[in-house]
């Protein structure tokens, strides 16, 4: 007995060495010996960058070259934003040439701005690339593992469920709500026009607006809980912007600091109201109410978790509510900040403001478009592009290799991040001529452009954006609506300044002048 007592002791304590020597390995691993094997592998093939310093890479450099940068609004409303907003490319591309690497913390990362090399991982490689753990990390009580940040067989399942709500008859199906929250936005715009007010924030209209539509369409829960969903979310989000400051490396997401309580405790927030949507919905099957789960996003997701599928891949509730989290946010941030650039666009450049409203007047006359007239709309749909050329939402594409690849001449290591920097790669001189930095939507009438070689403000290949139907058939429908009710003019309050706080944002919001058009 006291022999068997010995035994299992000393099982005990080498299985605890055991632990300690792997956790001290993989430590070394993540450290030193993975950075320095893909640092090597890379510097072999002329791709270099700055020195890292410690656990934090080049981070506190980013950080304080951006800040100093973005500190101070940019005096005239131009679009030359490379210099604000990626200063740190615009140094190191100069020192180590296009391609180099940095580090972001302990993550090795490769800026990449050859659009061949990009199309090539884009379409090629899209199952051995993703999410990486930091990435994940960050928005861990954000987003969740919602399709935004699935990897691998998960991403592929999760997007296949998804794809017809974004397609087709279902796809226009949504026109109906969209026109709907527009005519409430128009008429509160009016009202407040009526009553003396001749100044609004037009971006507070637009992200109110595109939260309304996302949650009507896609949820179709009540305004008053999508409200509040979408309430803390934006808090959640704010907080997942600071992620890389707060969980630079392993571990740092269990201390119990004041950053990672309140994100949790907003999380079961977010994730409590989630549920009473859920529930609500599953009991008005259960008593016999209605005979399926509804046609929306969620519908489509509760549906399928219903089912016995044969791959092993299964939805399960907290997978459905990351979704609708991912929807949620990538839905109506992502446009309301279309909208807004092109208001300021528009309100800058009334000559383009007047072409778009001749052609309104011609397609629909004045009135709402139908789904088959936004097809017909060149101008809007050109004015929109340059939009999101000059701003696009997104302004940074990231893809971790989970696997060796070969990309063009390139070898790249498992374990390296690729960076797509989407904001240099449109507004590089080389790529679209020495007027880059001016707003022409000429420009896509006159010269075809490839849609995922210098122009991706959606992706490319099978993981781009999924809503991208969704978000033009929606700026298409408020635009219109917008610029045939009213005319707008910059104010003298705005402030230019746009700054990258996840998306492309104006840092003071974008102030303008309305004047009903029939007054
Ligand atoms: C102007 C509006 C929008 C822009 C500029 C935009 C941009 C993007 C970009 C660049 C990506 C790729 C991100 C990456 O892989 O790192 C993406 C992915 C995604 N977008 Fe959008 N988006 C917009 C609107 C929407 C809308 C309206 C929805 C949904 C209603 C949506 C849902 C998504 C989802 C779920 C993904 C992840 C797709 C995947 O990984 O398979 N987006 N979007």
């Amino acid at each position: 007995m006291a022999a068997m007592v010995v035994f299992l002791i000393t099982l005990s304590v080498l299985f605890m060495i055991f632990l300690v020597f792997k956790l001290v390995f993989d430590t070394i691993s993540c450290y030193l010996l993975n950075p320095r094997r893909i640092r090597k592998t890379m510097e072999k093939q002329g791709v270099r960058g700055p020195k890292p310093r410690g656990v934090t890479g080049n981070m506190l450099e980013m950080f304080k070259l951006t800040s100093q940068s973005t500190s101070k609004e940019m005096g005239t409303i131009h679009h030359d934003l490379v210099g604000r907003l990626l200063p740190h490319y615009v140094k190191w591309s100069k020192s180590y040439g296009k391609r180099f690497i940095y580090w972001h913390g302990v993550e090795p990362r490769m800026c990449l701005t050859d659009t061949e090399l990009i199309k090539e991982l884009m379409t090629k490689h899209h199952l051995v690339t993703g999410k990486s753990w930091l990435q994940q990390q960050g928005s861990k009580h954000f987003t969740g593992r919602g399709l935004l940040m699935a990897n691998d067989r998960d991403w592929y399942h999760q997007r296949h469920i998804a794809s017809p709500a974004f397609m087709g008859d279902k796809l226009k199906s949504y026109c109906g709500h969209m026109v709907e929250s527009t005519k409430q936005m128009l008429q509160s715009l009016q009202n407040a026009v009526n009553s003396g007010q001749t100044e609004f924030e037009i971006g507070a209209y637009m992200s109110r607006l595109t939260a309304d539509i996302i949650a009507r369409t896609e949820f179709d829960s009540s305004y008053e809980k999508g409200k509040q969903i979408f309430y803390l979310l934006t808090s959640l989000q704010h907080l997942c912007a600071q992620a890389s400051r707060h969980l630079c490396f392993p571990g740092s997401r269990f201390f119990p600091t004041k950053y990672n309580r309140e994100m949790k405790s907003l999380k079961m927030e977010v994730d409590r109201l989630l549920m009473e949507i859920i529930q609500s919905r599953k009991d008005c099957v259960e008593i016999g109410r209605s005979s399926s789960y509804g046609n929306d996003l969620l519908g489509i997701l509760l549906n399928e978790m219903e089912k016995k599928r044969g791959d092993q891949f299964k939805l399960n509730l907290q997978l459905i509510m990351d979704e609708c989290k991912t929807f949620f946010f990538a839905g109506h941030e992502t446009t309301a900040l279309l909208l807004t650039w092109t208001v300021m666009l528009l309100a800058t450049n009334p000559s383009w403001q007047d072409k778009v409203r001749a052609e309104l007047k011609e397609v629909c006359n004045g009135g709402v478009p139908s789904v088959d007239q936004l097809s017909k709309l060149s101008v809007l749909h050109m004015v929109i592009n340059e939009s999101l050329r000059l701003y696009p939402p997104a302004t940074v594409l990231p893809r971790m290799a989970f696997e060796n690849i070969k990309l063009g001449d390139l070898f790249i290591p498992k374990g390296l991040s690729i960076w797509i920097p989407v904001l240099a790669i449109h507004h590089s001189e080389e790529l679209w001529g020495k007027d880059v930095n001016e707003f022409n939507p000429n420009r896509f009438n006159s010269r075809p452009f490839t849609s995922g070689r210098h122009f991706m403000p959606f992706a490319a290949g099978p993981r781009n954006c999924i809503g991208q139907s969704f978000a033009m058939m929606e700026a298409k429908i408020i635009l219109s609506m917008l610029i045939s009710r009213f005319s707008f003019t910059i104010s003298q309050s705005y402030r230019h300044a746009p700054v990258v706080v996840m998306t492309l944002k104006p840092k003071h919001g974008v102030q303008v002048h309305l004047k009903p058009l029939n007054s």
